[in-house]
């Protein structure tokens, strides 16, 4: 959302500064003008000579904008040094050391307490940024903060933060879960999608090479890349060339890069494809957790229906189910082979498929919600807009239950009873005793 804040401070400026004003001045008035434009014009251009040779010197000697230390940032000295190495000590000697990108968001959360509350070392980062509100990732961060899980506030675009954090701990694991999400918000700000799910994945897979040991990552791709694909249930050897939103062209990317990394550096990678993830603690941009607060309201939500009054599914996937994919993964990492930013051997790369596999309408996910919050739901069905939507999801999830035994238990009605409840527990006001 910094990315935003700068794009918008970018609005208020005109485009044309003001109109041009002939001059009507007098021939004295025009030379001394003339002189004082002249001094004007020498002091602007030495300024901009000290400038340009500043520039000059400084880019060659200096790291990329985005690895500089900017004026703001909180991190650093001992006592963050400390606080840092405590989270990320782990209890059990079998136990990994996982930095959690991502951690304040809604599956960051859900991994780093299930990691620690099993004896992981856990470190979090997270940015923070302002793409929904703020309070609820402050609400996750004291959860966090109450299981012995510290956050680093920083971005993953800052490659001095992340190589400090690899001094002070050698992760055997990244949990990469950090990234710009939403499908339908690439159409106002292509720029964070960009900005996060590609340079920020570049950034830190270059810090992850270059560390030594090197950690296996486990990142999270999404559904999304199937994008037009009509072929069901969605496979991992399926074609993922049809994205139908800039946010599933940057996750697909984001594959690509791991290939790059992979093959190059010797990176073990595995990337999940999660499939519409729900739950308490979830994200507020969601179709399910906004139809829930709308409906709760009495203001009507809107049900995107596909051509021909066909029907819109997901896959929907309940988060504890997620969760026990994403352990899996990292338990099942095979160590990355390089060191040094030198590759030794091949290593390990994998994709896989995280779905519930029983697609549901969102119009049953709505009828769902109205038994639950006892409410009828003003609904107002509209032709699903060219906005990169796409009509169904369905994931095959047979690769993922041979290699990682993940099965999933949580049908839509259970896993949104439990939603409900820990909603209305957190927007009642009670945020401090909201339930897990
Ligand atoms: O599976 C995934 O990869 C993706 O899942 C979700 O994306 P999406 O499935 O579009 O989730 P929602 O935005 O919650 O939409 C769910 C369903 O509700 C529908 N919807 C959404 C909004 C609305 O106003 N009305 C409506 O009918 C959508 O068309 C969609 O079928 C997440 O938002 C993405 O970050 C994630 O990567």
């Amino acid at each position: 959302m910094s990315q935003l804040k700068t794009l918008s401070h970018l609005d208020s400026v005109p485009s044309t500064p003001g109109k041009f004003k002939p001059d009507k001045s007098t021939p004295y008035v025009h030379r001394f003008r003339f002189y004082t434009s002249l001094s004007r014009l020498t002091l602007w251009s030495s300024f901009f000579l000290a400038f340009i040779i500043f520039c000059f010197f400084f880019s060659s000697s200096s790291p990329p904008p985005s690895s500089r230390r900017s004026l703001g940032d909180s991190w650093g000295g001992r006592d963050w040094e400390r606080r840092v190495s405590r989270s990320a000590r782990k209890h059990t000697s079998s136990g990994l050391t996982v930095l959690v990108t991502g951690a304040a968001g809604f599956v960051g959360t859900h991994v780093s307490i299930a990691l620690k509350r099993r004896g992981d070392g856990v470190l979090g980062l997270d940015n923070f940024n302002r793409y929904y509100d703020p309070s609820l990732k402050r609400a996750r961060q004291k959860l966090l903060e109450r299981s012995g899980v510290f956050v680093v506030e920083g971005d993953i675009n800052d490659s001095s933060l992340l190589k400090k954090l690899f001094e002070v701990v050698a992760f055997t694991h990244v949990m990469h879960l950090a990234a710009q999400a939403g499908v339908r918000f690439a159409m106002q700000n292509p720029g964070s999608y960009v900005h996060s799910n590609i340079a920020g994945l570049v950034n830190l897979l270059e810090v992850c090479k270059s560390a030594d040991p090197q950690p296996a990552i486990v990142w999270a791709s999404s559904s999304s890349v199937y994008g037009l694909n009509s072929k069901v249930p969605f496979s991992e050897k399926d074609r993922t060339d049809q994205p139908a939103s800039l946010y599933a062209a940057t996750k697909k990317a984001g594959e690509e890069i791991a290939h790059t990394y992979n093959h190059i550096y010797g990176l073990s990678i595995t990337g999940l494809r999660f499939f519409t993830v729900y739950g308490p603690w979830g994200r507020p941009d969601m179709a399910y957790y906004f139809f829930t607060k709308d409906i709760l309201k009495g203001k009507s939500i809107t049900v995107f229906e596909a051509p021909n009054h066909g029907t819109v599914a997901r896959d929907f996937t309940y988060i504890d189910d997620i969760v026990k994919g994403c352990l899996a993964a990292l338990d099942t990492a095979k160590k990355s082979t390089g060191s040094g930013g030198k590759k030794k051997g091949p290593a390990q790369l994998r994709v896989f498929n995280l779905g519930n596999t029983s697609p549901v309408p969102v119009g049953q996910l709505v009828s769902i919600l109205e038994k639950l919050l006892k409410v009828k739901a003003k609904r107002k069905v509209l032709p699903m807009p060219r906005n990169g939507d796409v009509k169904f999801t369905h994931a095959n999830i047979s690769s993922a239950y041979r290699e990682l035994g993940y099965k999933p238990t949580t049908d839509l009605e259970t896993g949104l009873k439990k939603f409900v409840r820990w909603y209305l527990s957190y927007h009642s006001g009670s945020k401090k005793k909201s339930s897990w």
